[in-house]
């Protein structure tokens, strides 16, 4: 008997001790729920332990629809608002000259990405080593030594390297079209498979092989660097619940072996295009000038490499992937593409970049596509040093470090205050006679690649990349969309890169 009292007393000691911490849990997550109605900004009711966005928890929902949801409730009476993610508090901004602001005039004050400060360099140097974990100096310093990889001669220097890849990829697609299993091209795979070779052959000189039917492993490492763990989820959940925790743990985003993979990728091509003594004016000839004049070592040379691959390769293919997805199921702007191809660039030599670059309709089909689905969701921006900003109707919201700012671009790209008809594909509302591309960017309401001092440092290789896919596969095949395809797909909830998903593909040759 005194025994049975004794575990009894002590089973119900425990359950107090439990009750109690759950308790104080509970009135430490709703501590901070006046966090924006302090400073005089509204917010909206949100649960208890999600916050207002809870498809980040229960993985249902990807955060792009949440942000739009709460875009479409409350821009009409709101320039902007503070809401939760779990128990962080965002500012997330409506008002397009509000973003413009933060992303330009305030850069000082709101230098960093939501990634700064979370990734543990030592554990993951591949993506400790890429500018977007950082701010200040070594932002800058990192920022000012990749650049000149991106100017336009350079860029142009990589046209063959396209020309080659292609004409791999049209044998590939010639050849798995006429297989008795057939069932159409995944878009996002097949380009993806162009993307990463036209990448790995700029940057290590080597053919990653995705298009003779083995398994590459560059792909391998790149889909896996793109594909969070469910350690680096967990951590960002707990960051969001406890953001002091990043003081004491950073994360590893990268998977294991990948650091090896890529270093050894990185100093092996080094190595061989050295001893083989041809100069070239590729990005692989650009890493090794830098690892010459030591302004880096071998670790952030590969670093460099690696994150130039992931950059490089997924955004394109995404928005190349959606562009051939809406060719295909707008057979009238196909034809009217392929008409503008084969006029301006009636045969095989006259398929150069500058006369790629200088297609008109194809720049609108290009513009119209990254409003339509553009490959990131939102933009973030973390306050690194205090301001008080004056913002519309005479507030006045002050903002200090570790603040964290929204803006829901893919809101922004289809709201109809900005764009007629926003769900339509229609490329011509970027035709020159309405002003072209300029007179939304000059409105602050299109920016497909960011704005301000981290703008996307990428823009023009993505240009060059994405166009070349897209006038190259219109040339030559008449694209459609294969029953399979589920249009307007949702996007999956943890996606980084957003795109087309469930799009499958044919291709008839012309
Ligand atoms: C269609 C393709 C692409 C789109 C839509 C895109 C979009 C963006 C956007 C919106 C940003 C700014 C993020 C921010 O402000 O927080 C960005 C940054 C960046 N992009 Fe791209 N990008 C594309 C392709 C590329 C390519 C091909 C590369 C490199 C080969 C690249 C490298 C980068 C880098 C390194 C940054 C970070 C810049 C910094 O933090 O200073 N991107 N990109």
């Amino acid at each position: 008997m005194w025994f049975c009292e004794g575990i009894c007393g002590t089973l119900s000691n425990i359950l107090l001790i439990i009750a109690v911490i759950l308790a104080l849990h509970y009135v430490y997550l709703l501590s901070n729920r006046n966090y924006w109605i302090n400073r005089g900004v509204f917010s909206p009711n949100s649960g208890a332990l999600f916050g207002n966005l809870p498809g980040q928890v229960n993985g249902k929902r990807h955060i792009m629809y949440e942000l739009d949801e709460l875009y479409k409730k409350y821009k009409s009476s709101h320039a902007y608002i503070g809401i939760f993610n779990f128990r962080s508090p965002r500012f997330l901004v409506f008002d397009p000259e509000v973003a413009k602001d933060i992303l330009v005039k305030y850069f000082k004050n709101f230098q960093g990405t939501e990634l700064y400060g979370k990734i543990d360099e030592k554990s993951d140097p591949l993506l400790g080593g890429h500018m977007f974990v950082h701010i200040g100096e070594k932002w800058k310093n990192t920022r000012q030594s990749i650049s000149p990889a991106f100017t336009n001669l350079r860029i142009k220097a990589t046209h063959p390297i396209y020309v080659n890849v292609y004409e791999k990829m049209k044998n590939f697609i010639k050849n798995e079209g006429t297989k008795k299993n057939f069932s159409g091209f995944d878009a996002k795979d097949l380009c993806a498979r162009f993307t990463l070779s036209v990448v790995s052959n700029s940057i290590y000189n080597v053919d990653p092989k995705v298009f003779d039917g083995s398994e590459s492993e560059i792909l391998a490492r790149a889909q896996s660097f793109l594909t969070p763990s469910k350690k680096f989820m967990i951590f960002s959940i707990l960051y969001s619940i406890y953001p002091f925790l990043t003081k004491y743990f950073k994360m590893t985003f990268t998977q294991p072996g990948s650091e090896k993979f890529f270093l050894n990728l990185m100093m092996d091509s080094m190595r061989q295009r050295e001893a083989s003594g041809i100069k070239n004016l590729d990005y692989l000839e650009y890493l090794i000038g830098l690892k010459h004049r030591k302004e880096i070592d071998d670790l952030g040379i590969a670093s460099h490499g690696a994150s130039f691959l992931i950059d490089g390769y997924d955004t394109s293919s995404n928005a190349i992937a959606a562009a051939l997805y809406e060719l295909a199921r707008n057979k009238k702007i196909q034809s009217k593409l392929r008409e503008e191809i084969k006029s301006k660039m009636p045969n095989d030599e006259d398929f150069t970049y500058d006369n790629i670059m200088a297609l008109d309709y194809l720049d609108q089909i290009w513009h119209e596509t990254l409003r339509c689905h553009n490959p990131g969701s939102y933009l973030a921006r973390l306050c690194t040093d205090p301001i008080t900003l004056n913002l519309p109707k005479e507030k006045k919201v002050h903002f200090i470090p570790g603040d964290v700012v929204y803006i829901p671009v893919q809101s922004i790209f289809k709201d109809p205050e900005y764009f007629n008809n926003p769900l339509k594909f229609s490329p011509e509302r970027f035709a020159p006679e309405n002003g072209g591309v300029k007179a939304f960017m000059d409105r602050g309401v299109f920016f497909p690649f960011g704005l301000g001092p981290r703008i996307c440092i990428g823009n023009r290789f993505a240009l060059a990349q994405g166009k070349f896919g897209i006038a190259a596969l219109i040339r030559d095949f008449e694209v459609s969309l294969n029953p399979k395809t589920v249009e307007d797909s949702e996007i999956h909830p943890q996606a980084i890169i957003v795109g087309v998903t469930n799009c499958f593909l044919e291709f008839k040759e012309i």
